[in-house]
């Protein structure tokens, strides 16, 4: 018997998805060998914590219905649980870089097809200080503008609100700086950057190509630096990031890391795939294949 529990927000995205899920139980069921259970979220953490309940009472499979910060909650959960069961995930939210990005269906058929062939591949899982991350850990301009972005404004707006709200935050030009010290191979350099992305797939934020070299199962992330640069250089940077071709933009640094830190002048918060997740001066490092995820 194949023990299979869902973590569904009812609240994640335009809230679409969430009312195929019947179906969804309905087709995994009426497979002989198959038990299905469902959790719903009401807060912050509660996926977390469901996640890492379903680790002790032996589930085989998590599937996460939600956002990229659901997701998020269950990859910690699995993660500082002994038992590791297998993850996938039905994109629900509003940018789901992850599902997009391994290209999960989002028709119920198709996604059932899918956990039911069971293919699954090994993926690397992001540490920043004790917190997991799965696609994204970044600070500074980037991260700010997402969480200004109220979440109606998300459901209704979808990833336009991102880009509407960036707009206005660049031409009020509020956003300070951030100096930082990176330690990395044995070098340490002091900058004066707006923002950084550390990414384990390509996609990040909605942009497809941000990290374009990025693998999720390589063993490295990929660090993106955005130095402090003139707002037309900033504007370039992005203009080219939709195309994949900002990495050799001179007032950008994008190298591959497995470990390193950053110090920060005062205290900075850290964006964890999408979502707040502590705050800065942090070490970084990658658990390789930490988690297996199911693929179309
Ligand atoms: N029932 C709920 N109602 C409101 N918020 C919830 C609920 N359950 C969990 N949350 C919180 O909402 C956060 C965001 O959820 P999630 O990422 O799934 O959706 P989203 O923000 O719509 O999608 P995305 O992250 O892709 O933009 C979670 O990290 C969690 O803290």
């Amino acid at each position: 018997m194949e023990k299979i529990q869902i973590i569904c927000n009812p609240n994640a995205g335009r809230q679409i998805l969430q009312k195929s899920l019947p179906k969804l139980i309905n087709t995994l069921q009426n497979q002989k060998n198959i038990r299905v259970d469902i959790n719903y979220t009401t807060k912050a953490l509660d996926a977390k914590n469901m996640a890492i309940e379903g680790c002790h009472q032996e589930y085989d499979l998590i599937i996460t219905v939600g956002g990229d910060g659901t997701v998020n909650e269950v990859v910690n959960g699995i993660m500082v649980s002994d038992r590791k069961p297998k993850l996938a995930i039905y994109p629900a939210g509003t940018v789901n870089d992850f599902g997009n990005y391994l290209k999960i269906p989002k028709s119920v058929e198709n996604f059932s097809t899918m956990i039911l062939k069971g293919n699954t591949t090994k993926v690397d899982v992001g540490l920043a200080r004790e917190r997991y991350f799965l696609n994204v850990a970044a600070a500074g301009l980037l991260p700010e503008v997402a969480h200004r972005v109220s979440s109606e404004a998300k459901t209704v707006l979808g990833k336009f609100a991102y880009y509407i709200e960036g707009i206005k935050e660049f031409s009020k030009l509020r956003f300070k700086p951030m100096k930082i010290t990176l330690k990395h191979n044995g070098r340490e350099e002091e900058k004066e950057i707006l923002f950084f992305i550390l990414a384990n797939s390509p996609s990040v934020g909605g942009f497809k190509y941000v990290a374009p070299q990025a693998k999720i199962n390589d063993g490295h992330l990929d660090l993106l630096i955005v130095e402090n640069n003139q707002l037309m250089d900033v504007a370039g940077i992005f203009l080219k990031a939709l195309m994949g071709n900002h990495t050799n933009h001179p007032g950008l640094q994008y190298i591959q890391v497995q470990e390193f830190t950053i110090h920060t002048e005062g205290i900075v918060d850290l964006d964890l795939d999408g979502e707040l997740g502590g705050r800065l001066p942090a070490n970084f490092s990658v658990k390789k294949h930490g988690i297996e995820v199911i693929i179309p």
